[in-house]
């Protein structure tokens, strides 16, 4: 049962893939109070009305919303015999479901004529069916409507028809991919919204029917102020459920447990961003404390060849597993060689400066990221860590509170490189769970996901997006392949790295490259192409070219970056020098990268 203080918690069985029976199970899991169970995926289901409802009454899951119910007002008087005796029929299958609200949309008919005393008519006509066997009729202007797509059409047409068994279902994006100011949501009484649907969007121009059925987000994945939304519908006094309603082509084939738990996480954080609930706060983080590789007996020696080639030193032997510490400056690497399945070398963890771990780690579990099992030994630090999406651990860390676990390795620090920190850390995301990670970053650890830009890779379009703290300390940049990968494409393991910073990034450059570091060639022709498009002055020119360093300039400052190949398998290290407080990542040459590593892959 639901406490009575917070709003129910609902999903459409349209935003998860699967049988009705899958969908079902996955939204009972996740936690959700109820449903709205769309049509087609009761027609297409072998269980009976009755089955459902009883299979849904095991599992606590009310059906909150029986839809999407069409083209029923404003036409002529025999197509309107015809609706009300469909409507009598879907009625029949509400009774058996236990659903008592029904969602009719604005009509997209033909058949339908622009005439608001006729549809509140009608619409009154078929309010007086459903009350005679107590049911409802929640009317929804869809965006795309023929005569009516605005919500304050809708409410004109409710108020006019006016029956206490019609009223309104508003649904997020049909309000704010037209613009409407939701702010005249505030007039409507609160018991004539008979049901709220919620979906966030990025912003897209494109026909907006297209950009329902394919791009819908849960809340906090994509552009609209969804907070604002639902404290304006809640300062109504409306006090239904809070229901997901996301079309998306992505979700449609994703495992429907990670997507409900990741539908669940987006309305745990979005009643917190509206201000109706309270989750441990995000403490503030301020820093990468270390980046964990995982390492075999044929990576381990290549990565720490490289490292050392890099100007980092091993200063560390952990007291009870087989893990190095390597260093430079801020910058801290941890090579981790217990056996695992995976072959190579691969990011295994994170670990983010904390302000307060324990709450870091309390406010995870609020959010359903799963905790991973602590591993620590007696006398050992006792990190809190939960696996992101990709299964990264993310460790809460403070003030190298976890340092204590490593013995001091060998003679001291080399002189180094020139490198300070870690810049950030770059993840390849699986297909399926782009938009989930960037919500997990985003509500457990309170970073703030960047603008996501795209770009055409070798093998396919590349979308990015990067989640920071406020400060920048803290840099995740994500990357998913737009579409499917193709046959074409070659089976290697998705790239990841880790961006170190440099005050002088030509002489860490010199540097390492006199150390013997596998530092990534460029083409000339990315050169004589920098020179047309951005005129570098010719003696930076010149120095970029020699030491293969790649340069971006926008409207936030410069960035000068380099890379080495990639080691064991999947990943490198870049080194970057932001100027003028550079916001971005160097995108523009991401497409130069990828063939000068896939050039030398070939070769190998
Ligand atoms: O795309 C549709 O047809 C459709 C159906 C029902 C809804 O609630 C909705 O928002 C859109
Ligand atoms: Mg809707």
């Amino acid at each position: 049962m639901s406490a009575p203080d917070r709003p129910r918690h609902g999903i459409a069985t349209v935003c998860l893939s699967g049988t009705l029976e899958d969908k079902l199970a996955a939204a009972a899991a996740a936690g959700f109070d109820g449903v709205e169970i769309f049509e087609n995926d009761l027609v297409s289901a072998p269980a009976s009305p009755a089955e459902v409802r009883a299979r849904c009454a095991d599992l606590g899951l009310s059906i909150d919303l029986y839809q999407p119910f069409r083209d029923f007002e404003s036409v002529p008087p025999d197509v309107l015999a015809a609706n009300l005796r469909r409507a009598e029929l879907k009625f029949d299958v509400m009774e058996r479901l236990g659903a008592d609200t029904m969602l009719v949309c604005s009509s997209v008919s033909p058949d339908s004529v622009d005439d608001d005393d006729l549809a509140a008519e009608q619409l009154h006509l078929l309010a007086d069916r459903a009350a005679a066997r107590g049911l409802r009729i929640a009317y929804e202007a869809l965006a795309w409507g023929r005569h009516v797509n605005t919500y304050d059409h809708s409410w004109r047409i409710v108020r006019r028809a006016a029956h206490p068994a019609l009223g309104l279902c508003l649904d997020s994006f049909h309000v704010l991919s037209r613009g409407s100011d939701p702010a005249g949501i505030r007039v409507i009484p609160g018991d004539k919204i008979f049901f709220l649907q919620l979906a966030d969007a990025p912003k897209l121009h494109m026909d907006v029917l297209q950009w329902s059925r394919h791009h819908r987000l849960f809340p906090g994945q994509g552009s609209f102020d969804l907070a604002g939304f639902v404290s304006t519908v809640l300062g109504t006094g409306y006090a239904g459920p809070l229901s997901l309603e996301v079309f998306n082509d992505v979700f449609r084939q994703a495992d429907p447990r990670r997507a409900a738990v990741d539908a669940m996480r987006s309305l745990l954080a979005l009643r917190e961003d509206s201000g109706d609930a309270t989750l441990p706060p995000a403490p503030a983080l301020s820093g990468h404390a270390f980046t964990e590789l995982a390492v075999d007996g044929t990576s381990g020696p290549v990565v720490a060849r490289a490292l050392t080639a890099l100007g980092f030193t091993h200063t560390g032997q952990h007291r009870s597993k087989p893990v190095q510490l390597w260093e430079q400056g801020e910058a801290r690497i941890l090579l981790n060689a217990t056996p695992r399945a995976a072959a190579g070398a691969e990011v295994a963890a994170l670990g983010v400066e904390s302000a307060d771990p324990v709450t870091s780690a309390k406010r995870a579990e609020a959010l359903l990221a799963p905790v991973l099992p602590r591993q620590a030994g007696a006398d050992e630090a006792a990190l809190s860590s939960v696996a992101a999406p990709d299964g990264t651990a993310v460790f809460f860390c403070r003030s190298g509170d976890w340092r204590s676990d490593f013995a001091p390795a060998g003679a001291g620090r080399a002189p180094g490189a020139g490198l300070t920190g870690t810049d950030h850390v770059s993840l390849t995301q699986p297909f399926d769970n782009f938009d989930e990670a960037a919500l997990f970053y985003r509500s457990v650890l309170g970073l703030d996901p960047e603008p996501a830009t795209e770009f055409a890779a070798p093998f396919g379009l590349v979308r990015s997006r990067a989640v920071t703290d406020e400060a920048k300390r803290v840099r995740i940049a994500l990357n998913v392949a737009r579409l499917r990968r193709g046959e074409w494409a070659p089976r290697v393991p998705s790239p990841q790295h880790v961006a170190f910073g440099s005050d002088d990034v030509i002489a860490s450059a010199a540097a390492m490259r006199e150390r013997g570091a596998p530092l990534l060639e460029i083409p000339d022709n990315y050169y004589d192409d920098l020179d047309a498009r951005l005129a570098p002055p010719p003696g930076l020119l010149a120095a970029l070219r020699e030491h293969s360093v790649l340069y971006d300039r926008d409207e936030t400052g410069e960035y000068l970056h380099f890379y080495t190949e990639v080691l064991g398998g999947r990943v490198f290290f870049e080194v970057v020098q932001r100027l003028h407080g550079y916001a971005g990542y160097g995108a523009v040459n991401a497409p130069v990268r990828m063939a000068a590593h896939r050039r030398l892959r070939a070769r190998t």
